[in-house]
């Protein structure tokens, strides 16, 4: 590919990911709404705010894949999630579409369906179940993606991001941790597939005790290989494990299930 477009780039999954896409497309245009550091020889950065229409409009034209991690990636205002995550979509999609629809990866969360219970297992049918506003802004993303989809024929992988870090952080994670590693091979098997559609993608490493299944989507070839399991003896050192009756411990969205609804101001 010619010119791939990172969004989000300036964040803690977009620095990580950065320098890893150089072999993917000749370009990395780097973009965010905050300074972006240092360009590489193969980069070009833009600042941008995604909820300026004409400003992403911009940011789009000439790219011929994009890797949308820009946004609120936390509960808050919905003032903020809002500008970030909702107009910030339509004005993404409306810019692929005018632009000759580069494909997408979007960065929807497991907070989509953060109110399931642990022990349920998941497949992409499950109806969507929030833990809050931001979860919501991604389901308000899924189903965009989807429309531009059916209406056009817009492809976007739509993925459900568990918890993308260099490690596991908590008991929790041991079953959502994606590594870098892993995300990396399958934006790979993303922008590579000869047809993509509009699947809802699990974010997570071949963790022991993973809660999702991605065999709707075994035609991409992706084998996601780390584990979190090794890292199980140093979470058990670093913190005690949460009492069963706990929502941490009992729900897929972990601490989300308990954030407030945050008051404007
Ligand atoms: N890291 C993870 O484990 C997970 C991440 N995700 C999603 O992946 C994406 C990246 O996550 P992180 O890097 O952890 O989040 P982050 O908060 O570190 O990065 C998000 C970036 O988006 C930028 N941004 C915010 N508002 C913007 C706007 N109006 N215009 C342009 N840029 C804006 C921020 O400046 C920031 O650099 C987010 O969309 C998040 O919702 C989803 C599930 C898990
Ligand atoms: O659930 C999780 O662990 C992750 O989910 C998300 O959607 C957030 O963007 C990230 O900050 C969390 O760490």
């Amino acid at each position: 590919m010619k010119r791939l477009l990172l969004t989000g780039a300036a964040g803690g999954l977009g620095s990580a990911m950065r320098g890893r896409l150089k072999g993917l497309a000749e370009i990395v245009r780097v973009s965010d709404i905050v300074d972006l550091g240092p360009v590489a020889d193969h980069e070009e950065a833009v600042v941008c705010d995604l909820g300026d229409h004409s400003a992403v409009d911009r940011l789009v034209a000439g790219c011929d894949g994009i890797i949308h991690l820009g946004g609120i990636s936390v509960e808050d205002k919905f003032s903020k999630i809002m500008n970030a995550n909702l107009l910030g979509l339509y004005n993404l999609y409306e810019a692929a579409r005018a632009n000759g629809m580069p494909r997408i990866l979007f960065a929807s969360s497991n907070h989509t369906i953060g109110f399931y219970r642990q022990d349920e297992y998941l497949d992409h049918e499950a109806p969507l179940r929030p833990d809050g506003l931001y979860g919501v802004s991604k389901c308000f993303g899924e189903a965009l993606a989807r429309m531009y989809f059916e209406k056009f024929g817009q492809e976007t992988a739509l993925v459900r991001i568990g918890s993308c870090m260099e490690k596991p952080k908590s008991h929790r994670m041991l079953s959502t941790w994606m590594s870098y590693d892993d995300f990396l091979s399958m934006i790979e098997c993303v922008f590579r597939a000869p047809r993509l559609g509009c699947p809802v993608i699990w974010g997570c490493s071949n963790n022991d005790t993973r809660w999702w299944d991605n065999s709707h989507v075994s035609y991409l070839g992706w084998h996601p290989r780390d584990n979190a399991e090794r890292f199980r003896g140093e979470i058990d050192e670093a913190m005690p494990k949460p009492r069963p009756d706990d929502p941490i411990a009992i729900y897929q969205g972990g601490p989300f299930v308990n954030d407030p609804i945050f008051p404007e101001d």
